[in-house]
């Protein structure tokens, strides 16, 4: 058995005995552990994972602890009933928050948490109805057939089997696609909807879902501790999740769980031998903790349970049995224009870094898109892939005017590109990150991912990543990091993943840089073949032995501007060309 399984029996262990065999108030603390870690898996996935900073946390327990309350005291509902009522309610705040919130990018968002955070707290304090802020008591103990969990014993395996089902839907999550997809976030939107994820989507579904997981740990601790008031759900308490988060390591479901553990456990020792080691009653394990966490921060930023990754490293991805072949998309029939650049301009502000720029590539060809640095190359894929819109003019992918559509419809067309910078995962495996580019060829949603029933499509997307790594000659590392890669290497990956799209139209931004010699006759065979294959080929590219040898076409770009377009030969032999990048010793072989 390997050291992970060992963890997890040990987890499972831990679990069912501990409640028995500690001591009452030890059981407590467990129940409160495992509260406060359900509400951090739901952190770990929204800040940790998606990257979307959250302070706010806490004000969703709250949602989730008031709606029982009030339900259960004032209207006689069964907690059962209340569970749902609250995350009925939960999903509804959230949703609307979001909608209004999450499209803000960089500190805006943490900011807007801090916002509803604070509002929130303040709605629970000044409502009569919710006992403003003296709060809400009486709220009966949960049972189930005949079971009552009021004792400190039965109500921790209660509050452990929510937070194993919380770590199991969230792992089930981070193995899917849409998993993928949310990891993608984490560095901004532009590679994920370059594969075709509709990342404000994403980004609500995420939000609400970690609400979820916040709202049922209200709930559990409304009936647990049998009152309510708004102070647990405050802002302070929203900043501690953060740092349980970040403390064991914002990026692992375990992590929520080390954290949790670690920050209230240690505030509880903390609180018992401060006063006899200082002499006084004052509250100064707030300050040791603070003083903690700066550590951490500063000498393990990734958190405590990457240290632990370390140690105990993950094996390899598991291959799913029974794949079955993901729909091949029909290719268009050779000489049919694929990509039609017409006029196009780009402005930034007083800057044309394309300036009435028009050509076409037919299917089954590969063109060259040329020129010194600055010339636009990269602002024309921006362009063509829908990252940025052009200011005029049009583009066409497959006779489809795609000039205003957002990346990701351009990409379901048929587009897939790879990025001047490599934009790669590089704590995922190589097998994971080639995944990332058959977004758009599988169908489960977070539903159906959180409850693993899209194993099939998974096994399918993992056939198609493997193929497309064995394409690009990387199949044995497939188990590998995609960090542990040279950046040649890397530049590979990153062409399978586009490749695992199956694209009509690959795009590849300066693929041979950083590629030694070999590699690069390698990279060479591989787009021939590509193009014997019938995909058609964009290729922007410095490195002029590379281009001139493999193209049929070139567009040349000089200072935004189209300066010529020709076979190799036709190019090599203009004057302008010569003159504003190949240089006058160009040996001209017609
Ligand atoms: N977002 C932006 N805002 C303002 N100016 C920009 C932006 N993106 C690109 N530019 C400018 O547009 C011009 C063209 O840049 P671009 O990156 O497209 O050139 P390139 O041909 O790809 O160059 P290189 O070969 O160095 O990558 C440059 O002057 C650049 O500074």
């Amino acid at each position: 058995m390997k050291g992970r399984a060992w963890l997890g029996l040990l987890a499972v262990a831990g679990a069912a005995l501990l409640p028995l065999l500690l001591p009452v108030f030890q059981v407590t603390l467990l129940t409160n552990v495992a509260i406060a870690a359900l509400t951090v898996v739901g952190l770990v996935l929204l800040t940790g994972v998606s990257g979307l900073t959250s302070f706010g946390q806490a004000a969703f327990m709250g949602v989730g602890a008031y709606t029982t309350a009030v339900l259960t005291t004032q209207a006689g509902w069964n907690p059962w009933l209340t569970l749902v009522a609250g995350m009925g309610v939960t999903s509804a705040v959230a949703a609307i928050l979001g909608l209004a919130t999450l499209r803000m990018q960089g500190h805006y968002l943490p900011l807007a948490t801090i916002a509803w955070g604070i509002s929130l707290y303040y709605v629970f304090g000044n409502s009569p109805q919710l006992g403003g802020f003296t709060g809400v008591r009486g709220i009966p103990p949960i049972s189930l057939f005949g079971l009552t969990f009021s004792d400190p014993r039965a109500f921790a395996y209660l509050a452990l089997l929510f937070l194993g089902l919380g770590i199991i839907g969230a792992q089930f999550l981070l193995s899917s696609r849409t998993g993928r997809a949310l990891r993608a976030l984490r560095t901004g939107t532009v590679v994920a909807e370059a594969f075709g994820a509709p990342t404000f989507r994403l980004r609500v579904q995420v939000f609400v879902l970690s609400a979820l997981l916040a709202s049922v740990a209200g709930w559990l601790y409304a009936h647990q501790q049998r009152f309510v008031n708004p102070t647990p759900f405050g802002l302070n308490v929203g900043i501690e999740y953060l740092f349980m988060a970040v403390l064991g390591g914002a990026g692992h479901i375990w992590g929520a769980v080390a954290g949790s553990a670690i920050l209230i456990l240690l505030r509880e020792g903390l609180q018992d031998a401060l006063p006899r080691l200082l002499g006084t009653g004052a509250n100064f394990e707030t300050v040791v903790l603070g003083v903690l966490i700066i550590l951490v921060l500063q000498f393990a930023p990734r958190g405590l349970w990457a240290l632990m990754e370390r140690l105990i490293p993950a094996g390899p991805p598991r291959l799913l049995p029974h794949p079955a072949a993901l729909p091949a998309p029909t290719l268009p029939s050779p000489g049919t224009p694929v990509l039609e650049v017409d006029h196009a301009v780009k402005r930034f502000g007083g800057l044309s870094a394309v300036q009435d720029v028009s050509f076409t590539v037919n299917s089954g060809e590969i063109v060259g898109l040329i020129g010194p640095n600055g010339a636009g190359k990269s602002t024309l894929f921006n362009l063509i892939t829908g990252v940025n819109p052009a200011t005029s003019g049009m583009v066409r992918i497959l006779g489809r005017d795609v000039t205003r559509l957002p990346a990701r419809t351009i990409h379901r067309l048929g587009v897939a590109r790879t990025f001047q910078h490599v934009r790669l995962f590089p704590e995922l495996s190589l097998l994971e990150n080639a995944m990332m580019g058959g977004y758009a060829r599988g169908r489960a949603g977070m539903a159906q991912s959180l409850l693993h029933l899209e194993r099939r499509e998974e096994a399918a997307l993992q056939q198609a990543a493997l193929a497309a790594l064995q394409r690009v000659g990387l199949q044995d590392r497939a188990a590998d990091r995609a960090g542990n890669l040279a950046l040649g290497q890397q530049r590979l990956l990153e062409i399978a993943r586009a490749l695992t799209a199956e694209p009509a139209l690959l795009l590849l931004d300066e693929p041979a840089a950083g590629l030694r010699y070999g590699e690069k006759a390698e990279l060479s065979a591989l787009l021939r073949r590509l193009r014997e294959e019938g995909m058609t080929i964009l290729i922007v590219e410095h490195d002029m032995d590379l281009v001139m040898n493999l193209v049929d076409r070139l567009v040349v770009m000089n200072s935004g501007q189209p300066l010529a377009q020709g076979t190799p030969a036709e190019v090599r032999a203009n004057a302008a060309v010569r003159e504003a990048y190949l240089g006058a010793d160009v040996e001209v072989n017609a």
